[in-house]
C-alpha cells in the first residue's frame, strides 16, 4: 500500500470528521486508532487518518506520539502529512498545535507550513488571520467557555506564535483569491524571511481548493477538515488519486440495542440532549459523585439495562458553563475531566457487555476514552449523519459495531435521533 495522503488527528472525533471529508471527496480512507499494530489487516486505501488523543495531554507526549504516527505514515509512502487539529483551534499557550507542528516541520525539513482551521461547511472561516465561528469571532463564541481549553483570542497568528518556536506569518484572502501561484510566491517570501508557518485565510471551499493545490506540493500542513477537502480535491484533480466516488462503507445491519453517551458540554450538545429528552429516556450523571467515587457508573448501568430492550437510551454528564466552572473550582479541571471520561468508558464497556453494538458518543475527549476502552483498532466511514459526523463501521474489532463520534459543536438539534435512524 502506498499512501497518497497521511493524516494525524489530535482527537478521535476530529479524525472521523476528516475521514468523512476525505471519503466524500473520493479518497478511499481508513481511520486507525493510534499507530496500527503490524497485524492489523488494512484495506487498500489512498489515505490513513491516525487518531491520537493528544489535544489536551502534556506537550512532550503529544510531540512524541505525533512523530511516531508521522514516521509510520511516511514509511507507507505518504509524501504529505496533514496534522488535523480542531476547526476551533482548541489549544492553550502550552500547546499542543505549536509544539507538534514545530517537531513535524523539523522532521520533514519543511520551509513554511500552511495552517488553517477553516471549515466553511460548519461555519468556521478565517479572515486576516482571525477565526470566526459562524457570525462571531472565536473569542465571542461558545468556545470561550470550553471546559479544557477556553479560547480567548481569535487572532490565530498571535495564538500560534505563543505556542511555537518559529515566527508565524499570514497569507491573506486577497492573495488566496489571486490563485495558487500567488500563494506559492507569498509562502516562498515568508520562508525566505525565516518564517516557519503561516495562517492562511479561507472563507469558501474554493479558497481551500487553491490552498490544497499548494499544500500538496509540500510535506506538511496543519488544519481542520477544510484543508483536508482541499488536499483531497488537489490529489484527484492532478491525477495522483483516481476518485473512488463519494461512496462510503455500507456494511451489513448490526441491529440490537443502541445507546448514546454525552460528555461534551458544548452549547450544541446541550441543545441536542434537551431535544433527545422528548424521544428517549435520558439519565443525567452526577459529576460530583463521579469524582468522589460514588458508584455513578453502576447507577447509570442499573438505570439503562432494563430499558435497552425497549429502545435507545442516552446517558449524559454534560452541564452548563456555570456548573462546569463550579465543579472545576471544587475538584480541579484535569481531575474532573479525567474522572468523568473514565466513568463514560466504564459505562460504555459494560453497555457493550450487555449487547449494545450501536453507540453514539458526543465529545472528542469522551470519544477517545470510550474507543480506547472498547479496544477498537480502526473504522471505515459510512453514511454522513451531519457535516463532519459519519457513521463508523469498526474494523479489526472482536465485535462488529457501528459508532458515531460527534465533535462537541457539530450536528443539528435532533442529532441523536438522526444518528440512530441511520445506524441500523
Ligand atoms: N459536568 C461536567 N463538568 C466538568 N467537566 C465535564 C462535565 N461533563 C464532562 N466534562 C468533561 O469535559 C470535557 C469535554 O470534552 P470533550 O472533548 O469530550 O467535548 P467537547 O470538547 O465538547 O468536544 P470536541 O473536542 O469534539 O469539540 C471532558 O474532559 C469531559 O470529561
Ligand atoms: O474540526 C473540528 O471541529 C472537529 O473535527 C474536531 O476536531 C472537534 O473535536
Amino acid at each position: 500500500m502506498t499512501l497518497a495522503l497521511g493524516c494525524i488527528a489530535d482527537d478521535y472525533t476530529g479524525a472521523s470528521d476528516l475521514a468523512n471529508t476525505l471519503t466524500r471527496a473520493g479518497l478511499r480512507t481508513v481511520q486507525t486508532i493510534g499507530v496500527p499494530a503490524d497485524d492489523l489487516a488494512l484495506p487498500e486505501v489512498d489515505a490513513v487518518v491516525v487518531s491520537l488523543k493528544s489535544r489536551s495531554i502534556e506537550a512532550g507526549l503529544a510531540v512524541s506520539r505525533s512523530r511516531a504516527a508521522d514516521q509510520w505514515l511516511r514509511g507507507r509512502g505518504a509524501g504529505h502529512v496533514l496534522f488535523k487539529i480542531c476547526s476551533t483551534f482548541d489549544s492553550t499557550d502550552a500547546g499542543n498545535i505549536g509544539p507538534v507542528m514545530d517537531a513535524l516541520r523539523a522532521d520533514g525539513g519543511e520551509g513554511a507550513v500552511l495552517v488553517t482551521p477553516a471549515f466553511p461547511e460548519t461555519g468556521r472561516t478565517v479572515y486576516q488571520g482571525n477565526l470566526f465561528v459562524g457570525a462571531v469571532p472565536l473569542n465571542e463564541s461558545p468556545l470561550k467557555d470550553h471546559p479544557l481549553n477556553p479560547m480567548h483570542d481569535s487572532n490565530l497568528v498571535r495564538v500560534l506564535a505563543r505556542q511555537s518556536r518559529t515566527q508565524i506569518g499570514l497569507v491573506d484572502l486577497a492573495t488566496v483569491t489571486r490563485g495558487a501561484d500567488a500563494v506559492r510566491a507569498r509562502l516562498a517570501e515568508l520562508a525566505g524571511k525565516g518564517i516557519g508557518a503561516a495562517i492562511i485565510d479561507a472563507v469558501f471551499d474554493r479558497d481551500l481548493e487553491t490552498i490544497g493545490l499548494v499544500a500538496a506540493e509540500h510535506r506538511l500542513s496543519v488544519g481542520a477538515s477544510g484543508i483536508g477537502l482541499g488536499l483531497a480535491r488537489a490529489l484527484v484533480s492532478t491525477g495522483k488519486v483516481k476518485s473512488a466516488g463519494a461512496k462510503g462503507e455500507t456494511g451489513t445491519a448490526v441491529g440490537g440495542p443502541a445507546a448514546c453517551l454525552a460528555g461534551s458540554c458544548s452549547q450544541a450538545t446541550l441543545q441536542q440532549i434537551a431535544n433527545a429528552e422528548r424521544v428517549m429516556p435520558v439519565h443525567h450523571l452526577d459529576p460530583d459523585r463521579i469524582i468522589t467515587g460514588g458508584g455513578e457508573a453502576q447507577r447509570a448501568l442499573d438505570w439503562a439495562r432494563p430499558r435497552l430492550a425497549e429502545g435507545p437510551v442516552l446517558i449524559a454528564s454534560s452541564a452548563t458553563p456555570d456548573q462546569v466552572a463550579a465543579l472545576q473550582a471544587r475538584h480541579g479541571r484535569d481531575a474532573a475531566g479525567h474522572a468523568i471520561e473514565q466513568t463514560m468508558a466504564d459505562i460504555a464497556e459494560n453497555l457493550v457487555k450487555s449487547g449494545v453494538r450501536r453507540l453514539i458518543v458526543a465529545g472528542g475527549e469522551t470519544s477517545g476514552a470510550v474507543v480506547d476502552r472498547l479496544k477498537i483498532p480502526g473504522f471505515l466511514v459510512g453514511v454522513e449523519i451531519a457535516a463532519g459526523v459519519p457513521v463508523l463501521h469498526s474494523v479489526g474489532a472482536q465485535e462488529n459495531m457501528l459508532l458515531a463520534l460527534k465533535s462537541g459543536n457539530f450536528g443539528g438539534a435532533e442529532f441523536f435521533s438522526e444518528a440512530l435512524r441511520l445506524m441500523r
